[in-house]
């Protein structure tokens, strides 16, 4: 048994704070609002993110961040990727040994086009033991159901990745591979919220199954476009992080990425809608980061940059529709050919 700290209360945090606990872990979740921690410790609910469930005893809610990480070896990282480098300054300051981080957010950040791992690195420095990311199709409302559910761990030390697959893994309802291709695992998770957020607008829109199997099919070949050229294992894509996130977040009214794109598809604008939300939408910032990657590697991502248009330079949902499918005759296979090709 160990103590474990995860630090942000929200959705992801709250409910993988339960499979630990479930594991016969004790649970310290930090959450930087006091009244939701007397909430989690008093009423044992968190009725913002998970409602109607009940935490288990062995979750104990924190505020104050340096009694959450005091002697702990591993902490998971679970709040929205613009609040990781926020987070972590103040974490490292409470540290007297580095710690394990599992990063279990889905981003890129716009500007650095840094990965989660990446972040976490430059903000740990000497803090950091080991990073270890985890994804996969995984929403947080059917992990506290108990649901079946499969993830996927990596990291630049397997021998890592293998001690959190051990911490997290629940022979009832939590199945964790390990993945060794730590690129293609964050890019897999990150990049599916684009298409999710693509794919809530087609379903805005009115449009049926046809379409939405398109943005599938074709936001995979994108994704994996762009993962290869950051040096991605093409297969990646073919599995949990890749097509199996994809998927649930295309497909799923849990999705938050989803919900949004919908919204947006109905006809309401970006604002409104991220106010209405009250939890984070990955995929907006995300956006940026691929539009601003793709644009320096010269990796065509057509999804990606009709839906930038529509978030950031205010082009109606139905013209980028159109605009996608007026587009010049291609050979399906044509870049996908050249990821496998040998260097
Ligand atoms: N929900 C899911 O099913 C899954 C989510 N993820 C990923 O996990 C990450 C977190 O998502 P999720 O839990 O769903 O998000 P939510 O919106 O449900 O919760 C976000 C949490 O982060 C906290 N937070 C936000 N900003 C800060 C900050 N600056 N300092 C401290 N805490 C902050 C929020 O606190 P407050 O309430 O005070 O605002 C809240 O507790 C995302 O990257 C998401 O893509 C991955 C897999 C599944
Ligand atoms: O990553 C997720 C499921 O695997 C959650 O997706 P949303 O952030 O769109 O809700």
């Amino acid at each position: 048994m160990e103590n474990i700290a995860v630090l942000g209360a929200g959705s992801w945090g709250t409910a993988l704070a339960l499979v630990l606990a479930d594991n016969g872990h004790r649970v310290r979740l930090w959450g930087q609002r006091a009244e939701q921690i007397e909430e989690i410790n008093q009423r044992r609910t968190n009725e913002k993110y998970l409602p109607g469930v009940r935490l288990t005893e062995a979750i104990i809610g924190y505020h104050d961040l340096c009694a959450a990480l005091d002697g702990v070896s591993v902490t998971v990282l679970a709040v929205p990727t613009k609040a990781i480098r926020g987070v972590l300054q103040k974490a490292r300051a409470c540290l007297a040994a580095p710690v394990t981080v599992v990063a279990v957010s889905k981003g890129i950040e716009p500007g650095t086009h840094k990965r989660v791992s990446e972040i976490v690195a430059e903000e740990m420095g000497e803090w950091l033991e080991d990073v270890v990311v985890l994804s996969g199709p995984s929403h947080a409302e059917e992990v506290v159901l108990r649901h079946p559910t499969t993830v996927a761990v990596s990291s630049p030390n397997m021998e890592a990745a293998q001690r959190i697959q051990d911490l997290f893994m629940n022979h009832h309802y939590f199945r964790v591979y390990t993945n060794p291709d730590l690129v293609g695992v964050e890019v897999g998770g990150a990049l599916k919220n684009i298409i999710a957020l693509a794919a809530g607008i087609s379903d805005g829109l009115g449009y049926g199954d046809n379409a939405k199997a398109a943005l599938i099919a074709r936001g995979l070949a994108e994704i994996a476009r762009l993962g290869c050229a950051l040096g991605a294992n093409p297969l990646t894509f073919s599995g949990l992080a890749g097509v199996g996130d994809l998927i649930v977040t295309c497909t799923s009214t849990h999705s938050r990425n989803w919900r949004a794109g919908y919204m947006l598809g109905q006809g309401k604008k970006l604002d409104e809608v991220l106010e209405s939300m009250g939890m984070v939408v990955e995929g907006v910032r995300t956006t940026k980061a691929a539009y601003e990657l793709a644009g320096e590697l010269g990796v065509k991502m057509p999804i990606t940059e009709a839906l930038y248009e529509v978030l950031f330079e205010g082009k109606e949902p139905k013209e980028a529709v159109d605009s996608l499918m007026a587009r010049g005759k291609k050979q399906e296979m044509d870049d996908v050919i050249n990821i496998f090709a040998e260097p």
